[in-house]
């Protein structure tokens, strides 16, 4: 515990176990990376005896150096890892109720297609649950899709809410979004409750339920019904909505402690404020995604509760623990370091996860030690959403040794007591011109321009000098829903890759910007993942050159009987082991691991691919990748594939075509390797000195065992279209033949 005077802080660091060993090791990984390197350059020449695979030997080269960068990135976010614990109860004892400091909680929809509005509003319901006094929360809804149907869910929730919230805090409810609360509960359970709580239980249940099937239905009908419309005046604000892209701001005050008549839950105490957004969009004027959005949200905030700490969630990000606002303000409050910090950042975890995680979904390895390396280097990426910010900070002032936690004068904020004056006022502030000649999206709020807006926005905010701080507590703080289909994956990180190479070409890039207030170690952090995308090109080289050159039996590494072949196999041998134990110490499966490689490996042939190739049209000004939604839905047929953890392709998409093709291509390769060495009279010395091409295209294969299935062995709807099909076939057998034939 540390202890200055009479003070003792309100958390605590500490740095994780092992890292004397995991240095060791990394520092005998890196001399074996240079005996690679060493091989190469004294071997670049080519073995006489065979034709000459000098431009192989080079582009394996090219590989192994790019690898060892990425690798030698990676190593910071393993350097040194630390892990944070905080005090709830020296805070409650220091700080009054009333004197803590306000919240302003941001949820972000999009698409109410693919964000049903069901779940966005359980998301609203769980963070106005906090453990916290409701009068110092204010939730506000922003809706980039303006939906009347979202809307109408929203002003449903905030009727719902009047039981809910006495609900959660008379049972001390536990997660606080009534789906997942109603979850977890069991025959078993229910049945041992007190009578006077299954009885609340029992008719909050169906208050949910039947709200939830007026939204449905308004959702099936495709709008809200007529006779809902013409009985609210709030709706209204739709009369002069034209489509998503073009439409007035819409700006709606559900509840606020100034409303005498609506502000108050069936027990008599006051709800948190509650705003739903639609900022204005206009055809002609660029929106900006998330990012417009976000700053949209800040300004009309600053109007109707300017408090002084934002938390934002993504609108399937529901609370999973009422405790998180006390949690992160043992960090801000804290007076020793807390005044320097501008964000605290929670691991992004979903709830949707299959038990070996077919699809790498739980981003095990980034959360559970990646984030915490960074932490450890003066701040976390901030990563999108489960993030608290300060809100000085996001607006773009500067951290110097002077500032000082302040949290009494947003107590004072003095706000209109004419609620409709309020919302006329604070709409002007979402219109899409107000940001014309100004510094948002440059230098205040989210910065605008790239796909990954919110590392990005880190990023520019760690090089204003404030630091930040991950939050990982064994209890997760938020759950979301996780894709769940092959290609949202691949789709999804074709966006982060390609956001995070924007990074590196930006003015904000790692590897210049900022220069002496950003440390080496977090620079690197940052660089680690805005390579995610370039490293596309060493992954195919190693996928597709090796197997090229088994076809002719012209070997690439060093033969088994070679002292060289010592570090080849030390760094693969030990990579792989070490991989592994990590994924197992974090709770990971073998099966897991395994599948977690796979995707690494298809995300590096297909998405980093596509994102390369999108960031040089883009770079000519050729096109502009939008910001692709992921869907928050899925089919029975779906559902239940991925529940089994059958790989769900379904769709013809360039992204498959090429995993086939590259799948297909190793088969071939590997197939007729095996012929010539049965049918070979030197089999055995050919083995000796190919075992590694053997190996890496034998690899190569195994892993991609669900693409044949898919291709071959599978009948329903998730296998491969046939007209991927013909198309690999086609790609693989012409790459084989023209090789054997013309090199
Ligand atoms: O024009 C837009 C597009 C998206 N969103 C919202 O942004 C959030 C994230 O979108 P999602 O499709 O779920 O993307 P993910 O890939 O899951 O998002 C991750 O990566 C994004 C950056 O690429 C971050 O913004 C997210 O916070 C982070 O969760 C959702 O709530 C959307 O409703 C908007 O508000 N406006
Ligand atoms: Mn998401």
């Amino acid at each position: 515990m540390k202890k200055s005077g009479e003070y003792f802080s309100l958390f605590e660091t500490s740095r994780g176990r092992g890292w004397f060993i995991h240095r060791v090791f990394s520092i005998s990984m890196f001399v074996a990376i240079c005996f690679i390197w060493f091989f190469r350059l004294s071997h670049i020449k080519g073995h006489q005896q065979y034709q000459n695979p000098y431009w192989a030997c080079l582009a394996l080269f090219g590989a192994e150096i790019w690898f060892t960068f990425s690798w030698l990135f990676s190593q910071a976010l393993r350097w040194n890892l630390v892990f944070r614990k905080n005090f709830k109860t020296r805070l409650s004892q220091r700080y009054e109720e009333k004197s803590l400091p306000k919240v302003d909680i941001f949820v972000c929809t999009a698409d109410p297609d693919i964000e049903p509005p069901i779940m966005v509003i359980n998301t609203v319901l769980s963070v106005m649950s906090y453990d916290y006094p409701p009068d110092k929360i204010s939730v506000y809804l922003s809706d980039d899709a303006a939906s009347d149907i979202t809307f109408y869910a929203l002003l449903e929730a905030s009727t719902f809410a009047k039981h809910w919230l006495p609900f959660c805090k008379k049972f001390k409810v536990e997660p606080t979004s009534p789906a997942a609360y109603f979850n977890t509960l069991h025959h078993s359970t229910t049945s041992s409750l007190h009578p006077n709580h299954a009885k609340h239980l029992e008719l909050i249940k169906k208050l949910y339920e039947d709200m939830k099937r007026r939204i449905e239905d308004a959702a099936k009908l495709g709008g809200v019904p007529k006779e809902i419309r013409s009985n609210n005046h709030r709706f209204s604000e739709w009369d002069s909505y034209s489509s998503r892209r073009d439409h007035d701001t819409i700006l709606q005050i559900l509840l606020h402690k100034n409303d005498k008549h609506n502000s108050k839950d069936v027990d008599g105490f006051v709800m948190p404020t509650l705003v739903y957004l639609a900022r204005e969009k206009r055809p002609q004027y660029h929106h900006n995604f998330k990012a417009g959005a976000m700053n949209a949200l800040i300004r009309v905030s600053s109007n109707i509760s300017n408090a002084k700490v934002i938390l934002n969630v993504d609108c399937d990000m529901y609370s999973n623990n009422s405790q998180s606002v006390r949690d992160i303000l043992c960090f801000f409050m804290d007076d020793e370091r807390g005044h320097e910090i501008a964000y605290v950042q929670y691991p992004q975890s979903f709830e949707n996860l299959t038990k070996n995680d077919l699809y790498g979904n739980a981003l095990l390895i980034p959360s559970e030690v990646e984030l915490h390396g960074a932490d450890g280097y003066g701040g976390p990426l901030y990563i999108g959403t489960c993030c608290f910010h300060r809100r000085d900070a996001l607006c773009g002032k500067k951290y110097d040794g002077g500032y000082r936690n302040d949290w009494k004068s947003d107590n004072d904020h003095a706000i209109e007591s004419n609620l409709h004056e309020l919302e006329e006022k604070s709409k002007a502030l979402a219109s899409c011109t107000y940001e014309e000649n100004t510094q948002w999206g440059k230098k205040m709020g989210l910065r605008y321009g790239c796909l990954v807006e919110d590392v990005i926005t880190g990023f520019a905010v760690q090089s204003e000098g404030w630091k930040s701080l991950y939050y990982n507590p064994m209890r997760k703080g938020f759950l979301g829903v996780a894709p769940t289909t092959l290609l949202q994956i691949l789709v999804q990180h074709k966006r982060w890759s390609e956001g995070h190479l924007q990074i590196l070409f930006s003015n904000y890039s790692p590897l210049w910007h900022a220069p002496g207030i950003i440390n080496m170690g977090l620079r690197m952090c940052y660089l680690h993942c805005n390579m995610w995308a370039t490293t596309s090109l060493p992954i195919l080289c190693y996928s597709i050159i090796p197997s090229l050159y088994l076809l002719k039996a012209i070997p690439l590494f060093p033969k088994i009987s070679s002292p060289w072949f010592i570090p080849f196999a030390y760094v693969i041998v030990g990579e792989s082991i070490y991989c592994l134990l990590e994924f197992l110490i974090f709770g990971g499966t073998i099966k897991g691991w395994w599948n977690d490689l796979r995707m690494w490996l298809y995300k590096g042939t297909s998405s980093y691919l596509f994102a390369c190739i999108d960031n040089i049209f883009k770079f000519f000004g050729l096109s502009d990748s939008p910001f692709t939604i992921t869907t928050k839905i899925m089919d029975e047929d779906i559902s239940q594939r991925y529940e089994n953890e059958v790989m769900e392709f379904g769709a013809s998409s360039p992204f498959f075509t090429i995993l086939a093709t590259l799948a297909l291509f190793n088969l071939l390769c590997l197939l007729s390797t095996l012929k010539d060495l049965v049918f070979s009279e030197d089999g055995v010395r050919a083995y000796e000195e190919m075992v590694l091409q053997i190996l890496l295209c034998g690899f190569l294969v195994f892993i991609n065992f669900p693409i044949y299935q898919g291709l071959f062995l599978r009948k329903d709807k998730g296998k491969l279209p046939t007209s991927v099909v013909i198309k690999s076939i086609v790609l693989a057998l012409s790459a084989c033949i023209l090789f054997k034939i013309f090199i």
